[in-house]
């Protein structure tokens, strides 16, 4: 069954932005779990301009569902993971200048040392997940490195519909899903999808997990999060 991961990154954002104690990301992953959330995503980044170490820690003890927490593949943040102990990892490229992520992470390049990082963290009990594009030479870096996901970066695909209107990046992430899936690695897919665009990826076959922040905060703002958790899961279904 296709489960939701809400990513309550940018609950923090609203409080970095007074550098104060609210909103509280932690309350608002409970009440994203009571809108029906299947797990509760973060992205520790290196400059915490949102999610704090804090947040994580309280996090662990008080997430019902899971536990998915967004790292670069570094000593700090594999010591911190090592520490706390997440459901599982997804290891994602960071740059500080960058808005938001801007593109899947280089295992190519990097197929020896992020190596290690899997085997250091699955050694540990923390499956491991690589954000990558639906490269089929990522897809199958990834495999070669023994992580057990990969979650389609889905930016080119928001970002074309967005501009254009068209929906042809789909059929590289449907491929990806078939690479991926014949080569032993489980799907999950995020970054950029919305309400109105996220029912294709959804029906992609042998689709796990859908991580989805940014849209469900924004109409959470508006409508509360409670609701906004329920209707993602209604446009997942394409009952919205
Ligand atoms: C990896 C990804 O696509 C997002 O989960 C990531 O967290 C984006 O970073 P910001 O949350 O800082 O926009
Ligand atoms: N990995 C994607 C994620 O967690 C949320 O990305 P977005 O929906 O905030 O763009």
């Amino acid at each position: 069954m296709l489960t939701l991961g809400v990513n309550i990154d940018h609950v923090a954002t609203v409080r970095q932005a007074r550098r104060t104690v609210e909103p509280d990301p932690v309350a608002a992953a409970v009440l994203a779990e009571l809108g029906g959330a299947d797990g509760i995503t973060v992205h520790l980044r290196e400059d915490r301009r949102h999610i704090q170490d804090r947040d994580v820690r309280l996090l662990r003890q008080t997430v019902r569902t899971h536990l998915n927490l967004e790292m670069a593949p570094t000593e700090e943040m594999v010591g911190i993971a090592l520490d706390i102990k997440p459901d599982y990892v997804t290891l994602v490229p960071e740059k500080r200048e960058e808005v938001t992520t801007e593109g899947g992470i280089d295992i190519v390049g990097n197929l020896k040392r992020f190596t290690e990082v899997v085997e250091q963290l699955q050694s540990a009990g923390i499956p491991v997940s690589w954000f990558i594009d639906a490269d089929p030479s990522q897809i199958e870096a990834a495999a070669k490195t023994q992580a057990k996901f990969i979650e389609l970066h889905t930016g080119k695909y928001a970002e074309a519909i967005s501009e254009t209107g068209r929906f042809h990046e789909l059929e590289f992430l449907r491929k990806g899903c078939e690479i991926a899936i014949a080569s032993g690695l489980r799907v999950n897919a995020g970054h950029g999808l919305t309400y109105w665009n996220v029912y294709p990826v959804a029906c992609l076959s042998g689709m796990e997990e859908l991580n989805i922040g940014h849209t469900i905060i924004s109409r959470a703002v508006v409508v509360g999060l409670e609701r906004a958790v329920k209707e993602m899961k209604l446009a997942m279904r394409g009952q919205l």
